[in-house]
């Protein structure tokens, strides 16, 4: 199996303020892994790590064998780990399809004037990728209107969407259902499943009984470290997650 992602003991320090130590594992390609811990556990945090978004305090991070520890966001980005967050990052006085042109041209390497002379004829194979995407995330009917006028839900649902849009080889979802209703979030789980196989998923989810449909490993954070790195049904039956996480409530 491919590794695609490697981390070799990291630690993050805030200050003086130590959030996570030595952490070392390997993601391979195509896997499915749910993060969870309990609130302040270091999870966006290790996020941000993996993105580019903060620097470790040590150790190194690897994308496919080579040392990215020190790239920035942006170059990870173009080289496929794209992350959504838990607020939403959109340009919410756009509308849906401009949120989605603007993301598919960065994808596609179009010159950012672009947006100013827009026509729909000259840039036909755009706007046919995003009326694709739109429907296949269910979000036709939202085409044209501004993403500030949908609820919290399709906000999110369109985050994911752009996440999904640029093509990446490493997706990591913080949060994803966070602020959604039971229905939306039994949607997002469904195309979640319907993602391609070879599209690496991190997904930090506060709800179990998502994160357990989706993932295929778990990794549990705990007071710094990887307290569990296994399957969903192992951290299912673990008694000290249970005592952790399950049992408190609110915890996870
Ligand atoms: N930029 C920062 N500067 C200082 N402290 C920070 C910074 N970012 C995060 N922290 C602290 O690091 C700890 C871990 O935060 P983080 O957001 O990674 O946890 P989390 O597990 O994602 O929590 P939650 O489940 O509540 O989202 C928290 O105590 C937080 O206050």
């Amino acid at each position: 199996m491919e590794c695609i992602l490697k981390v070799d003991g990291v630690s993050k320090q805030f200050g003086g303020l130590e959030i996570l130590k030595d952490l070392s594992f390997h993601v391979n390609k195509g896997e499915r892994i749910g993060i969870i811990g309990p609130n302040g556990a270091g999870k966006s945090t290790f996020f941000n790590l993996l993105t580019g978004d903060l620097a470790p305090s040590k150790g190194n991070v690897f994308y496919k064998d080579k040392d990215i520890t020190t790239e920035p966001n942006y170059k990870r980005a173009r080289r496929g780990i794209v992350r959504t967050f838990q607020k939403n990052n959109l340009l919410v006085p756009l509308t849906v399809l401009d949120n989605l042109l603007l993301v598919l041209q960065r994808k596609h390497g179009i010159s950012r004037t672009w947006f100013k002379i827009r026509n729909q004829k000259q840039y036909e194979t755009l706007y046919n990728e995003a009326d694709e995407l739109l429907q296949r995330w269910g979000l036709k009917h939202q085409r044209n209107v501004k993403v500030e006028s949908l609820s919290y839900g399709e906000q999110r649902q369109i985050e994911i969407m752009l996440g999904v849009a640029t093509n990446p080889d490493v997706l990591l979802l913080d949060e994803p259902t966070a602020g959604m209703s039971q229905s939306e979030t039994n949607y997002i789980v469904q195309l979640l499943h319907e993602l391609p196989k070879d599209l690496t998923l991190m997904i930090i989810e506060h709800d179990l009984e998502v994160i357990f449909g989706i993932a295929e490993r778990m990794i549990v954070l705990y007071d710094k470290h990887i307290l569990i790195d296994d399957s969903p049904d192992v951290v299912r039956k673990d008694p000290q997650v249970n005592q952790i996480y399950i049992g408190t409530e609110g915890a996870v």
